[in-house]
């Protein structure tokens, strides 16, 4: 016998891990109700209702990139002092993990409006989970039910 270890195989190098940083934001109108997005066809997680926002450009600051995302994909102006950080979603997706600061806005400039197509609603907080949202999203909403406490 001898008392040489078993060989055993080198351990699997970690996967390297992909931060993406998205910017997304709960616009509330006079009611409290939350304006949600639907993911269109095609893209990743299609179907699902989201808050709108979207990826960070090289370089730019997050309220300078919702403050773009929100002009592009609803058509409103809205100023940096109108964004008021609420929360964030931190969550691993199977190909990278999503850090994501929810803003919250109450005003803003222009009319709402589906500039790329999507389906809107506006959806009182208590009622987000009748509306099937990515995972990420789930542990934001509580968040956005005790601001109407
Ligand atoms: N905007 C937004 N993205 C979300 C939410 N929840 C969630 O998991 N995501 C994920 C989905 C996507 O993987 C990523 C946002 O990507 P996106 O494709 O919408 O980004 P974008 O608006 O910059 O669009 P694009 O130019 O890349 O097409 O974040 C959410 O509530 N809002
Ligand atoms: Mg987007």
């Amino acid at each position: 016998m001898s008392d040489v270890a078993p060989q055993s195989l080198p351990p699997a190098a970690p996967k390297p891990l992909r931060m993406v940083l998205v910017v997304a934001c709960a616009l509330l109108d006079a009611d409290g109700r939350v304006l949600i997005a639907k993911r269109p066809e095609g893209k990743a997680l299609a179907g699902l209702w989201e808050f709108p926002g979207g990826k960070l450009e090289a370089g730019e600051r997050p309220e300078a990139a919702l403050i773009r995302e929100l002009h592009e994909e609803l058509g409103i102006t809205v100023k940096e002092a109108c964004l008021a950080p609420l929360t964030f979603a931190s969550h691993a997706y199977d190909d990278f993990h999503l850090l994501m600061p929810l803003y919250v806005c109450r005003r803003w400039d222009g009319f709402v409006s589906a500039r790329e197509g999507q389906e809107l609603k506006w959806v009182a907080p208590a009622r987000l989970r009748d509306y099937p949202m990515p995972p990420a999203d789930e542990p934001l909403i509580p968040h956005l039910i005790a601001l109407q406490a």
